[in-house]
């Protein structure tokens, strides 16, 4: 893999210096310090170890003079008997060294880590809470424009995430307090309690014991997604506010690819790196390991890309006595620092005070290149886009030119028009022209690019085609006619009609009697004939000579088009193609493509949710809506165990190659994606249209599915990713889902997936299951879709001696994965000798979806 070409510059990284001890007031002077050191920007505390001190002494005196609490006469502590609380006196000028100033904008201020909003003492949380509040108007005053916030404390004692809500509670009341704040949640990527130690001052080991619950000996154990957990209560008090953000804290040791893959879907604005993350590298210099390194790339990659904080990895030169060369030294253990031989080779000139912070600048030049379709899509990365309706709106040229960039539809759809010809010509199939020439004709041809691939296609197979090209667009019909003069040597003829009008080609009985090169009407009628010489074949003339035998009208062997969408039949290709159904060779004619599916996968996408959201406020059918969406920061909820890490194995280890050699991003687990249904063609099946009937009946591309999607690991569904698969002729394959395009159609971009939205997301627990019911559905003037999504958790019943009987499957479509290996993994547990139990299950339904429906943006037929 190449590192970035020089025309594609790659993310720039911000980084910025986290001290957790900082308390000097920051001055202009100090941010020109920073950047002198090569940094973007600085956090500082929002108020002085002096406020600190204050709060503490206000509790102490106000819980020395307080009885303990009591339970009142319904049984509750924290009632208004008790509710009478401390209140925190306003800041003064020594509980903050903040000033706004011009150093405002580069610094991120950060909250109190010594609060503890969950505590469940209500005396604690309120008046942790206060403290928040106080800061964050503070800030606000000042101009801050990010906050960092120290997440929630999620143990205390035997309670396991109690007082989450509280927190989620105060966050929520803090953003409307600083209505022009970020605020960045301070999250470790995993729940790991021995990580969650109290230190000196904190108020969290104040609660009072009444209000204690006593852990009993129990010990909690690394819970992988328990501050994701966390989070997700955070953010769904908010309501997904836009303003509400991650910091996300890397740790020493990278959690599994699927915790990784779930906070790249989240919106973490910032990556905090503390120096215990970093390795050393045999000169005794800090190195990320290779896991770390590809996670970063990973996440650098995002359409907002993270700022890094590099968090106590020494002072800056020149403020904080770090241009004093053993004020620096002091910072480095024994062990970190380069050995005297080192040392004395690599001598002063050498010195870098600030390593890790190279080592994050020279990341930043190896990060590995955009893939063709990362670089086509900058800007579009999980934007919403209404699909397109190309068959009631006229494309404009813009729309078609970013089509014809496609590195590989183009060429592969040469490869099948060739594979087809030769065969054609291999089977020594009659074809539906007198000369024994293959009638080929390529409809909604847009700007044209499929009829140059049908000519070289046929010079290619060395089969001699008449070949027709059918646009509706009239503006495209005017390029068309224009290339046809100019580079297709007046060898096609056009016909500008609805393809479903089209009443096909027309051919003489003898050479030359085919309106070759004519530009046809819808019935076909002359729109323009070339004047001689100008690539005219002479066929106007000859077309119209009353002595010729007359033409008539006949079949076409290959159609080719490409009226395929996001989701696969979304455009409405089905219908279009039933349309020319009628004028394909009955008998040996082809369809290019001859089929094509839809697939898909349920996703966590709280990007797209809040921005579904917040179109809602305009526009009611927002959430029923699907859009076409490049998907990017999405976790797939359902995921097959066979991708591995590139850097499996190698979670620990420093990266020994150069330091110029270019990184390799993360690649997460695989999703599970099912197709839903698919459409062949020509269809044989269309049922005949009552001679009656004033629309064409469509009930036959009516399509139902309900797909089942065991999910490991518990999250939140936000909605579907669409994709689409399709065969274009023999194995020549185009496929946008995920699983198979690297195989089928790598480096294809001209379709970006489609997004199915939920109105509210349902959470899935561990080991749960999401089932999908979604319908194509028609009135014969449009096409839409309807989904549903339900959610299942196993709920393991009893323990029996016969046979367990399968669970209920709802009727969903396949066996359960999710039960399956559950059941395997339950009764392969050992019981003692002699009992043959097996242990059951009940699918429990959790949660559900409306019925959602796109009908008011069908697509018109
Ligand atoms: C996705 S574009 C493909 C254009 C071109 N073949 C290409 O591959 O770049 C689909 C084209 O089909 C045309 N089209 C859609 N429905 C049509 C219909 N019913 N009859 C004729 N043209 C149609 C549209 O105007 C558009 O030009």
């Amino acid at each position: 893999m190449e590192g970035y070409a020089s025309d594609d510059p790659g993310p720039a990284f911000c980084i910025g210096h986290h001290e957790h001890n900082r308390f000097t007031a920051v001055t202009p002077q100090m941010i020109m310090k920073v950047h002198e050191a090569n940094y973007d920007m600085l956090t500082v505390p929002i108020t002085t170890p002096h406020f600190h001190s204050r709060v503490l002494g206000l509790l102490s005196s106000f819980l020395s003079n307080l009885h303990s609490p009591s339970y009142d006469n319904v049984g509750t502590m924290a009632s208004s008997q008790n509710g009478h609380f401390l209140t925190v006196p306003p800041l003064s000028k020594l509980d903050s060294h903040l000033t706004p100033n011009d150093a405002t904008s580069q610094i991120v201020g950060v909250t109190s880590s010594w609060i503890d909003l969950c505590s469940p003492d209500p005396l604690i949380a309120d008046l942790s809470r206060q403290v928040l509040l106080l800061e964050v108007a503070y800030a606000a005053f000042c101009g801050i424009g990010y906050l960092l916030v120290p997440g929630p404390k999620l143990h205390h004692g035997g309670l396991h995430s109690e007082g989450v809500v509280y927190y989620a509670r105060a966050i929520q009341e803090a953003l409307n307090l600083g209505p022009y704040i970020q605020f960045h949640i301070w999250l470790r990527m995993t729940d790991n309690p021995d990580l969650e130690v109290d230190t000196m001052g904190d108020l969290a080991p104040l609660a009072r014991e009444e209000y204690l619950q006593p852990d009993e000996g129990f010990t909690p154990k690394t819970d992988l997604f328990g501050t994701w957990d966390a989070w997700d209560l955070i953010r769904k008090t908010s309501k997904y506010h836009t303003r509400l953000l991650v910091a996300l804290s890397m740790p020493k040791q990278l959690p599994s690819l699927t915790v990784q893959s779930r906070w790249h879907s989240e919106p973490v604005h910032l990556l905090t790196i503390d120096a215990s993350c970093f390795l050393k590298n045999q000169k005794g210099y800090p190195v990320l390991s290779r896991a770390h390194q590809s996670l970063i790339a990973k996440m650098m990659r995002l359409r907002t890309v993270p700022w890094i904080l590099l968090c106590d990895v020494g002072p800056i030169p020149g403020i904080e006595d770090a241009d004093d060369v053993e004020g620096n030294k002091s910072q480095l253990s024994g062990s970190e620092y380069p050995s005297l031989a080192q040392g004395a080779g690599s001598a002063k000139k050498h010195y870098d005070p600030t390593p890790h912070l190279s080592y994050v600048r020279n990341l930043q030049q190896r990060q590995p290149a955009r893939t063709p379709i990362e670089r086509f899509g900058v800007g579009y990365q999980d934007y919403l886009q209404a699909p397109l309706q190309p068959l009631t709106v006229n494309l404009e040229s813009i729309t078609y030119e970013v089509f014809e960039k496609d590195p590989i539809k183009y060429e592969w759809y040469e490869r099948a028009i060739t594979k087809a010809l030769k065969d054609w010509a291999d089977q020594k199939k009659p074809t539906s022209h007198p000369d024994g020439k293959v009638i080929l004709a390529v409809v909604g041809a847009g700007r044209g690019p499929l009829v140059t691939r049908a000519l070289k296609a046929s010079e290619e197979a060395g089969v001699e085609i008449d070949l027709w090209a059918v646009e509706k667009n009239q503006n495209a019909f005017v390029l068309l006619q224009r290339h046809n003069d100019t580079t297709w040597g007046g060898k096609v003829t056009l016909v500008q009609s609805d393809m479903r009008s089209w009443k096909g080609p027309r051919v003489g009985q003898q050479a030359n009697q085919d309106p070759v090169g004519e530009s046809l009407g819808i019935e076909d009628s002359l729109l323009y004939t070339p004047k001689k010489g100008e690539n005219d074949p002479g066929s106007a003339t000859k077309f119209s000579n009353p002595t010729a035998a007359p033409a008539s009208y006949t079949h076409v062997d290959i159609v080719v088009s490409e009226l395929l969408g996001s989701f696969a039949d979304n455009e409405l290709s089905p219908e279009c193609l039933d349309g020319i159904n009628d004028l394909i060779n009955p008998v040996h004619g082809i369809s290019i493509p001859a089929s094509y599916s839809a697939h898909l996968t349920p996703v966590s996408a709280p990007k797209l949710h809040s921005d579904v959201m917040n179109q809602t406020v305009s526009n009611l059918a927002a959430p029923e809506t699907p859009y076409v969406v490049m998907l990017h920061a999405i976790d797939f909820l359902s995921t097959t165990e066979t991708t591995i890490s590139c850097d499996a194995g190698s979670q620990n280890t420093a990266n020994r190659s150069s330091s110029s050699a270019p990184v390799t991003a993360t690649e997460f687990p695989k999703p599970f994606v099912q197709p839903a249904w698919s459409f062949s063609h020509p269809n044989r099946n269309i049922p005949p249209q009552p001679p009656s009937r004033s629309t064409i009946p469509n009930s036959h591309n009516v399509r139902q599915t309900r797909l089942s999607f065991p999910v490991q690991n518990r999250g939140a569904c936000h909605g579907l990713a669409g994709y689409f698969e399709t065969v274009l002729y023999g194995d020549v394959e185009l496929s946008t889902n995920p699983v198979t395009m690297e195989e089928k159609s790598a480096s294809m971009i001209s379709w970006f997936p489609i997004y199915f939205p939920l109105k509210t997301p349902l959470n899935v627990p561990d080991n749960g299951e999401v089932v999908v019911t979604m319908y194509r559905q028609t009135d014969d003037r449009k096409v839409w879709y309807e989904w549903m999504v339900e959610v299942f958790a196993l709920e393991r019943t009893s323990e029996c001696a016969t046979k367990p009987a399968a669970p209920s499957m709802s009727g969903a479509r396949s066996g359960s994965p999710s039960v399956e290996s559950l059941k395997i993994k339950d009764n392969q547990t050992k019981k003692p000798s002699g009992v043959t139990s097996k242990t059951e299950y009940r699918r429990v339904r959790v949660g559900m979806s409306d019925l959602h429906s796109s009908i008011k943006d069908g697509c018109l037929m």
